[in-house]
């Protein structure tokens, strides 16, 4: 339902290339010319025709040189050679490099000390790709090697999708922010930024709207400004269950929300809604940091690439692992446990052992884990040794 209000990406811009990385191609991208664009040497030493070479001590006169940028524009002989080095044109009439190691030379002549074969160390016009042949196609989220790609294919500039703005407010009267002083019944406000840098390692352009106060009135007018400021999507933090303070749903409804859902089976998350406000997509994370955290990685980032344009935003983030102690039977609700991996020796899979405590306020033992071990909702009793599905927290993607 998230990925259902997110089918078209938001719409294409230019970049430069420095500016590139990680952002998500709106169009196939065409080779703008051929890649080499000549026959090309790929070593240093002399081109030749081969079937010159074929007696060990032949002696060719050297008749002139090619340099990477500056070409031998005459055209080789029988007999003939043309000192050569890595990256210049081959001079037409040679098939061949002989290396400068096998060969012995003056300012005049080269004697020839091991054979070379037709087309040996030659790069072929054409070799990395023509002109007109599709080398990026939409849907690419940039990585470094598809950057010196386009570069190559001499592009200054690429079609990408415009990053979504992710709005995101944390709420809570005993909220403050990080190195400030809490009152007597406060705590640090942290949610925040773990979302922002899940939004910005998806793709997306973070937008704090800070802390606001358990108040409608409050409420509302933030939701109101993430609206105003254009917010692709607003990410609420807290204030989503069912206790008297719990205000969130309440702000955004009366801001105008269609709720499309509330609360899930999943744990951490339960209290999750999602809906749309205007054309702004709204999700509202529960306030226990894990809660949040997961609901971030498991529904707000595949929103985000989808706004990007990623064509499967909806793959799977779980691979397999095997477990390294029994678990009880789970209830109704898809469970996320906090865990840490070994990795075995043998190049096995890694071994997930669920953390003892699993209380989703505790950022350290997320912070310290390396996995989350999902457990399907109902699902049977599980003995060490059983094979498991983890979301891997050490590396990407999450
Ligand atoms: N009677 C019921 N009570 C609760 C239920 C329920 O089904 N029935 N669900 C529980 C579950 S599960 C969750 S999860 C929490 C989530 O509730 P809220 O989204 O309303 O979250 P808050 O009450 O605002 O906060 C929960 C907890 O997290 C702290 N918090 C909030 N925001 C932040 C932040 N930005 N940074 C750090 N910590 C934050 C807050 O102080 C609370 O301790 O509801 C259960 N209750
Ligand atoms: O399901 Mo709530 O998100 O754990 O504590």
């Amino acid at each position: 339902m998230v990925l259902a209000t997110a089918k078209e990406p938001l719409g294409e811009e230019l970049v430069p290339l420095s500016a590139g990385f990680g952002r998500t191609l709106t169009r196939d991208v065409l080779a703008r010319r051929t890649q080499p664009p000549f026959d090309v040497s790929a070593m240093d030493g002399f081109a030749v025709r081969a079937a010159d070479t074929t007696d060990p001590g032949a002696q060719l006169a050297l008749i002139g040189q090619s340099a990477a940028g500056a070409r031998f524009s005459g055209d080789l002989k029988s007999g003939q050679a043309v000192r050569i080095f890595t990256g210049a044109p081959v001079p037409a009439g040679a098939d061949a490099i002989l290396i400068q190691e096998n060969a012995r030379f003056d300012a005049a002549s080269v004697t020839v000390l091991e054979p070379t074969i037709a087309g040996r160390h030659v790069r072929r016009a054409g070799l990395d790709f023509a002109e007109g042949e599709v080398g990026l196609t939409a849907g690419t989220r940039l990585n470094p090697t598809e950057l010196a790609l386009a570069a190559a294919m001499n592009h200054p500039e690429l079609p990408v999708a415009r990053k979504p703005i992710v709005a995101i407010l944390a709420t809570g009267d005993e909220l403050v922010a990080p190195g400030r002083d809490p009152g007597p019944d406060q705590i640090v406000a942290s949610n925040s930024f773990a979302v922002a840098a899940l939004v910005k390692a998806a793709g997306g352009t973070p937008l704090d709207l800070g802390i606001v106060a358990d108040d409608l009135g409050l409420l509302v007018a933030a939701i109101q400004s993430a609206r105003a400021a254009g917010a692709d999507v607003l990410v609420t933090l807290g204030g989503a269950s069912v206790g008297d303070h719990d205000l969130v749903q309440k702000a955004l409804v009366t801001a105008g929300l269609q709720l499309a859902f509330w609360k899930i089976a999943m744990r951490p998350g339960k209290p999750m809604m999602h809906g749309m406000l205007g054309d702004m997509r709204v999700l509202g994370l529960p306030g226990n940091p894990v809660s949040s955290i997961v609901g971030g990685i498991l529904f707000l980032r595949p929103l985000v690439r989808a706004l990007c344009g990623d064509p499967h935003p909806d793959f799977d983030p779980t691979e397999p692992a095997e477990l390294a102690d029994d678990l009880s039977a789970n209830d109704a609700r898809e469970d996320y446990l906090r865990g840490t991996l070994r990795f075995p020796a043998d190049g096995g899979l890694p071994l997930a052992t669920a953390n003892r405590a699993q209380d989703s306020s505790m950022l350290r033992v997320l912070a310290g884990a390396g996995c989350l071990i999902v457990r399907r909702p109902l699902a049977a009793a599980a003995k060490a040794g059983d094979l498991c599905r983890i979301v891997r927290l050490d590396r990407f993607p999450f």
